[in-house]
């Protein structure tokens, strides 16, 4: 079975009742799935209530849609890491375009916030991508020169538990607009860029997940692509009845 992982960013999709709902939902039609790890990323608010609903044995994790690269102190409006764990998370979502488009957020940011997600034993989804749908050359010099300053000084045994989500802008929110051959081909170009960074043996065990524009009608055809590890939608994780239809297909998939 391929090594697989699949999650959800709820963004500021649900009210924190409805939030409750999904996620009591997901955990009833996933309580005898454990083929791999699913993540929902709800808002900060109702991670700590979600987690006291969920199953203790439940392959359905959760995860902050993002974290302060400070351990504490006097930033106002930011959440730790330790505050994250704290609630019972044990993933995070880093560098997302939509922080990158109306916080200003870069890579050395996100670097930053790595390095605290790691240090503190947080799973990151680190998401990496263009922002403009451009030719490959303009793309692959984009994703690897982005790859670089995001791992800028991260030592291998720290980077293992990073999964790369990727996620071109201008596929976030569209229905059938990107292509599977491109999607093929970056995942690629990630894993040999990764191998160039590290070394081939972690590039092949690391998990490379795709999001933007995931519909039910594609799910199917992008888990299979070869280097596909993943999936991350938004668009498909805030209902749970397509979230657990998408989770058990995919898991039918790749075995
Ligand atoms: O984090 C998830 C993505 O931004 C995907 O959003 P989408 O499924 O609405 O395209």
């Amino acid at each position: 079975m391929k090594n697989f992982i699949i999650g959800s960013g709820w963004k500021m999709e649900l009210s924190y009742q409805k939030s409750i709902e999904v996620a009591k939902q997901l955990d009833k039609n996933l309580a005898n799935f454990h083929d791999f790890p699913v993540v929902i990323f709800p808002s900060f608010t109702v991670l700590s209530a979600i987690k006291q609903t969920i199953s203790p044995h439940s392959a359905l994790k959760i995860g902050g849609q993002d974290l302060s690269w400070k351990e504490y102190g006097p930033y106002t409006g930011e959440i730790s890491a330790a505050m994250l764990l704290d609630v019972g998370c044990e993933y995070v979502e880093i560098n997302h375009q939509e922080r990158r488009k109306y916080l200003h957020e870069d890579n050395q940011m996100a670097n930053l916030k790595l390095k605290a997600a790691l240090r503190n034993g947080l799973k990151p989804f680190l998401c990496i991508g263009e922002e403009e749908k451009g030719n490959q050359n303009q793309t692959e010099n984009f994703i690897s020169s982005q790859l670089k300053e995001l791992l800028n000084t991260i030592p291998k045994f720290e980077a293992t538990n990073i999964i790369f989500a990727y996620e071109p802008k201008w596929a976030i929110g569209q229905y059938g607009l990107i292509e599977l051959k491109h999607i093929q081909n970056i995942h690629a170009l990630i894993r040999n860029c990764l191998s160039f960074l590290y070394d081939d043996a972690f590039a092949q065990d690391i998990k490379i997940v795709y999001g933007g524009g995931i519909t039910m009608e594609r799910y199917k055809d992008i888990s299979k692509l070869p280097d596909v590890n993943g999936l991350f939608t938004t668009r498909c994780g805030i209902n749970p009845k397509t979230y657990t239809e998408l989770i058990l297909q995919s898991a039918q998939i790749i075995n």
